[in-house]
């Protein structure tokens, strides 16, 4: 379904947020990147549908090379690739069906999509999403007037009315809060399992990649440190991760270290009290 092989960014400032990086996503798999800030996951998510240029390396989707699509192909392309965002980017004045629509816009040809002239079909399809992610009776709320979980529902929405191969989705959680988190993400992950599409999904809490994904990749400094099921990802993988080469022995040690200079600091401490 989606082959990256060998893909590396650099970014103008030099930069180096990938640095080869080479994974597959098949079937209706749920595959979540987690790693430390700045290792390299919103630019793997975003470099998929070229929201973010490559500088090298490969991007297959369904059979189809993406990183050389002029921009109209690209445009077809992006049809197929679901994206949803940390910041829903909805559009603020416009109402929940009027952005859940939206995600038809790419089907359209440019008159049609200018005059916002959508198929009854359509139509009937974004009712039916809308009920589908607790949004029903909300399809004339403007998007400004929705809470953050809302919002979310119907990023997802939109998403999938675009009847996407693949679900791309960046830090989809980061500006709710816990309980909604959870919700959201049940919601995400049930809907891809129905639609029986892949989803690759940066997400910042670990404990929720474990909960949701079925594999789970370690970016690290922009390279893959740890790909496996969610049930490997132990402590060892865990600091491996975000502390880099050191394994949960050396960090042991090194506390075992710490707790000594400070039991020895106190010592001395008492020692000098209690000398005379
Ligand atoms: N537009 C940009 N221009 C220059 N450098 C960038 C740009 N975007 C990201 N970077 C750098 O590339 C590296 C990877 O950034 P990226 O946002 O992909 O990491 P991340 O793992 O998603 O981090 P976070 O969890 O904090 O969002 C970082 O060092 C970042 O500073």
């Amino acid at each position: 379904m989606l082959g990256v092989s060998d893909l590396v960014k650099i970014y103008p400032t030099g930069e180096e947020a990938l640095k080869g990086v080479t994974m597959d996503i098949e079937g209706d798999e749920i595959v979540s990147i987690i790693g430390p800030s700045g290792a390299g996951k919103s630019t793997l998510i975003r470099c998929v549908n070229r929201l973010t240029e490559p500088t090298e390396g490969s991007i297959v989707l369904d059979g189809q090379e993406i990183t050389d699509l002029s921009k109209n192909e690209l445009r077809n392309a992006r049809r197929d690739m679901g994206m949803i965002f940390q910041e829903f980017n909805l559009v603020e004045r416009l109402t929940v069906m009027e952005n859940v629509l939206s995600g038809r816009l790419g089907y359209m040809s440019s008159w049609r999509a200018f005059r916002r002239n959508f198929d009854e079909e359509d139509i009937r399809h974004a009712y039916e999403v809308l009920d589908r992610v607790g949004m029903a009776g909300h399809e004339d709320d403007r998007a400004d007037e929705l809470s953050g979980g809302q919002r979310q529902r119907v990023g997802i929405a939109r998403a999938i009315i675009q009847r996407p191969k693949i679900l791309l989705v960046d830090e989809p959680t980061s500006s709710l809060d816990p309980e909604t988190s959870r919700k959201v993400m049940d919601l995400l992950t049930e809907i891809a399992k129905d639609e029986g599409i892949p989803v690759l999904i940066n997400i910042h809490e670990v404990h929720l990649a474990t909960e949701f994904a079925d594999r789970i990749i370690g970016l690290r400094e922009g390279e893959i440190v740890f790909e496996g099921p969610a049930t490997e990802l132990d402590e060892d993988a865990r600091d491996h991760i975000y502390r880099g080469g050191e394994s949960r022995e050396a960090l042991e040690k090194q506390r075992a270290a710490e707790r000594e200079q400070r039991s020895d600091a106190e010592v001395t401490e008492v020692e000098k009290e209690t000398s005379f």
